[in-house]
Formats: structure tokens, sequence, C-alpha cells
């Protein structure tokens, strides 16, 4: 089956790297840097919803050009974001098991494409994925259902499992109607109980046992 991955708070833990972008905006705009508390929870909707949301934290008033300003900035410096990211724990593992059974992966991820392309060849991703959707590549985000149905097509389409770690990938995998394993170890917000769900795991040696059964449910429904 096909098995298509969120790539922040999911796969990688990438908030120190966008810690270190909005360190480096904001002191140009005289403010403080950001937690990585706040980075975790403004991650999720994209770059862009991500800059209101630090403009809001540190008193930046949001006019369209001031936005368009220092999002155009942010997104400089944020393709060369990558050394801090890491591996959450079973990943590698765990994508070598799930292709040595024949699956195909696929990423959907709200990052921009540079700095998405960038963090995948910088971890050794891109070998790893048959198809790979990232923000801005089609005219609409996560949690609208394109890019996760537009990954699911370019994977040859047929029975998939959605993998991600916050609302917005809950509501993504609900809208598409594709069955969804919520990794609880990423930025997620609410209570675990608050987003729909399939399946529930805070480790990667989970997975394969999660993408049989997501098998097994598919085939009893066929
Ligand atoms: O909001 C982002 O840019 C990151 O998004 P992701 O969790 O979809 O990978
Ligand atoms: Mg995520």
């Amino acid at each position: 089956m096909n098995i298509v991955f969120d790539l922040d708070g999911t796969l990688i833990d990438s908030a120190p790297d966008i810690q270190a972008v909005s360190a480096s905006i904001l002191q140009k705009l005289g403010k403080p840097p950001l937690t990585l508390e706040e980075v975790r929870s403004f991650v999720g909707e994209g770059a862009k919803v991500l800059v209101s949301r630090m403009m809001a934290a540190r008193g930046i008033e949001e006019t369209p050009d001031a936005h368009a300003k220092i999002y155009g900035d942010f997104l400089a410096e944020y393709q060369f974001a990558v050394d801090k990211a890491v591996f959450y724990p079973g990943v590698v593992d765990a994508f070598a098991v799930l292709k040595a059974s024949g699956h195909k992966l696929g990423l959907c991820t709200n990052k921009p494409q540079e700095p998405a392309r960038a963090v995948l060849r910088h971890m050794g991703m891109e070998p790893v994925f048959d198809a790979v959707i990232s923000g801005g590549m089609i005219d609409s985000h996560k949690p609208e259902p394109d890019m996760l149905l537009r990954t699911i097509e370019d994977l040859g389409g047929g029975a998939t499992l959605y993998v991600g770690d916050s609302e917005t990938d809950a509501e993504t995998a609900r809208r598409a109607g594709v069955p969804f394993a919520l990794y609880t170890e990423g930025y997620r917000k609410s209570p675990v109980e608050d987003l729909p769900h399939d399946w529930l795991f805070d480790h990667f040696d989970r997975l394969q046992e999660i993408v049989k059964e997501a098998q097994a449910r598919q085939t009893a429904a066929q």
C-alpha cells in the first residue's frame, strides 16, 4: 500500500532550524527570538502562517506589505536552515522496513518547496520517496485535502495510510477520506482525543504493525 508522511514534527524535528531563522529575522527587527516551544506551536500550516504567528507574537503589525517583506526575508534564509534537524527515533529503520516490504512512500508537507528539498537532500531522504508534494506546488495547502490527494495520485493511486503529527494532518486525512496514523511526539497542540485518527503511535517501531492493520482493514472492506 502507499504510506504518505508529513515532514515537520513527524519524520524530523526541524524546530531548532526554524527557530534559528526566526531569530535572525527578528534580530534585524530589534525583537527577541522565538522560543522553541513557540516555534513548535507555530509550525504545521506552512511558512506564511508561521510568519504571521511570529509577527503577532512579537507585536509586529501585520500589513500585507510588512508580511510580504518579512516572509521574503524568512524564505531566503529558510532553505539553508538544515543543520539542526534530527530524525525522530526509529524513522530511518521504518523507511528501510517499509520499502523492503514493497510499500510506496510519499511525502506531503506544507513546508515550502526550497527548504523542503534542501532538508530532504541534507538528511539523505531524497531516494526514500516515490512522490513529494510540498508547499506551493499546487494552489492549495493542508488541511485542504488536495495536496494529500495529489500525492496519492502521483504514487499511482490505491490504498493509502497517511502519517502525521498535527491538527492540520488529522483534518487533511479526514477531508481526503484517508486512514490516519497520528504520531504523538511531534508538534500537536490539542489532546490526542480531540484529533480524528485511526491509530496513535509514539515510536516508529510501531508503524509496521499499523501498516499491516491498515492493509487488513482495506482488504476486509473490499
Ligand atoms: O508548516 C510547515 O511549514 C511544516 O509543515 P508540515 O508539518 O506539513 O511538514
Ligand atoms: Mg507536521
